[in-house]
């Protein structure tokens, strides 16, 4: 899971002897894996104070770096022991056995009994140790280094625990337009869960709900979708600033979301009423399913998906369209916001430069090409580096060209922003930094907002 850089619950999910489990044990692997995932650097240092035990050294039964197998037999038998409370006759015997009986490698005695050693020593001593590491450990030293430049030390290990919470603590629900003519309330399976309105109006679901949600009631219906809170904000400050302060209509206005798969944001955009979405992706894959979202939620018609390049979409204008009031850029990003759904992102190399260059391509054509004067740019990542957030906006507004490269072409419109307000987005006060843009940490907000994804939000206006 480390080696190839994929998504290990990915992996897993589309493996045929998970498919194959029953709901309980495909619950308890999927549990295992991210946990081990998640906290790979604490178990790691665990490991190693034990594989460094003198006696092993002189057996000459050391694991060596490259024996893969055994390095992820010791993680997910440690995670069992250390984070789990699966007995230890449980968690050793099983590693131990699918150690032996692995159908492709053929791992040796003293591999073997190494491995149950350490385990067995894990068990004893194990939990002492991990409470002598630091939750710090299972993130990359560069990235809680920049956390830790950006935050502070308490701030940084508040977001890092967050991130260490199971994933998904909670699944934000909000109601589509699709189901809102449906109120027959017969059809409807009744189950009782214990959910939570949020301030912004959509609804917290406890993950222990269990099964998967495409089973849950009115699903294939459309009348919902999940999306974390953090990531519903981005559209909605585009609407408050063109339709609660602004006074235009929704039906009125073409809107142009140029980063838009999975949909979570289009979505929003089109139940909010706009006249006009064009959704772009530049990825066909995940058009697809942005595309199934649409379908699914009944909006396909509401929406006009356009799968190419944003740093080259034209909008068509038609006659008695006004032209783009609207552009929301949720660009691609390092997603360092998600550690809590999405563990890998704490450990995963990223090429930060090329990054930050496709921001600005895509914020800068969306401003000098798409926009028309007057009209709302929302500028959006879920990254936790101000590199991807707080910078670029800065850069944007001073339209300084040092380190221009020769692809990124340079902003001829001028941007002013349009400063979140206090009361705007009702529990999101305290996100609001000194220039009016929104910066959402994980772990900080009050009560269950704690639990959100780490976000940066911008509003301009381009006034020439
Ligand atoms: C952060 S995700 C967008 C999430 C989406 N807004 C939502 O709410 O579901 C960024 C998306 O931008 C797409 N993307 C990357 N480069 C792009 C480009 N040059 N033009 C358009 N889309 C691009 C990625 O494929 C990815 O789907």
């Amino acid at each position: 899971m480390k080696r190839n850089q994929k998504f290990a619950i990915r992996v897993l999910e589309q493996d045929p002897a998970y498919l194959n489990l029953d709901q309980r044990d495909r619950a308890f692997a999927r549990n295992l894996l991210s946990t081990t995932e998640r906290r790979m650097g604490q178990i790691d240092q665990v490991i190693k104070s034990f594989a460094h035990k003198k006696e092993d050294k002189k057996k000459n039964t050391k694991i060596r770096p490259h024996d893969i197998l055994c390095e992820a037999a010791l993680r997910i038998g440690a995670t069992q022991i250390l984070f789990l409370d699966v007995p230890t006759y449980a968690a050793v015997s099983e590693t131990v056995e699918a150690l032996k009986n692995h159908p492709k490698v053929k791992v040796s005695k003293a591999q073997i009994s190494y491995v149950n050693a350490v385990l067995r020593n894990i068990d004893r001593e194990g939990k002492s140790r991990l409470d002598a590491t630091s939750t710090l450990a299972n993130v990359d030293t560069w990235l809680a280094d920049q956390w830790i430049q950006t935050y502070g030390k308490e701030t940084t290990e508040k977001m890092v625990g967050a991130a260490m919470s199971q994933s998904p603590v909670i699944r934000d629900v909000f109601t589509s337009i699709a189901g809102e003519e449906e109120d027959d309330d017969d059809d409807i399976e009744q189950v009782e869960v214990e959910a939570e309105l949020l301030p912004i109006g959509s609804i917290r679901i406890p993950a222990n709900v269990g099964g998967s949600v495409s089973k849950w009631p009115l699903y294939d219906d459309g009348a919902w979708w999940v999306q974390d809170v953090s990531a519903t904000l981005p559209a909605i400050a585009l609407f408050n600033s063109l339709c609660i302060n602004g006074g235009k209509q929704p039906k009125d206005i073409h809107v142009v979301d140029l980063c838009s798969a999975p949909g979570g944001k289009t979505a929003q955009l089109c139940s909010m009423g706009f006249g006009k979405v064009d959704a772009v992706e530049i990825s066909k894959r995940r058009s697809r399913s942005l595309h199934q979202n649409l379908k699914r939620l009944g909006m396909e018609k509401l929406c006009n998906v356009c799968v190419e390049d944003g740093t080259k979409f034209q909008p068509y204008i038609s006659e008695n369209d006004d032209g783009v009031q609207g552009v929301l850029v949720d660009a691609p990003c390092s997603a360092t916001g998600l550690g809590s759904r999405r563990p890998d992102v704490l450990r995963k190399s990223i090429n930060l430069d090329e990054l930050i260059s496709i921001q600005r391509e895509l914020v800068v054509h969306a401003a000098n090409n798409i926009l028309d004067v007057g009209g709302v740019l929302v500028y959006a990542t879920c990254s936790l580096l101000k590199q991807e957030g707080e910078d670029q906006v800065d850069w944007l507004l001073s339209q300084d060209v040092t380190g221009k490269d020769e692809n990124t072409e340079l902003l001829s419109s001028t941007l002013e922003t349009i400063p979140f307000e206090v009361g705007e987005i009702p529990g999101f006060d305290d996100c609001i930094d000194e220039k009016g843009w929104l910066r959402v940490i994980p772990g900080v907000l009050p009560g269950s907002l704690q639990f959100c994804d780490g976000f940066f939000v911008a509003r301009m206006r381009k006034i020439a």
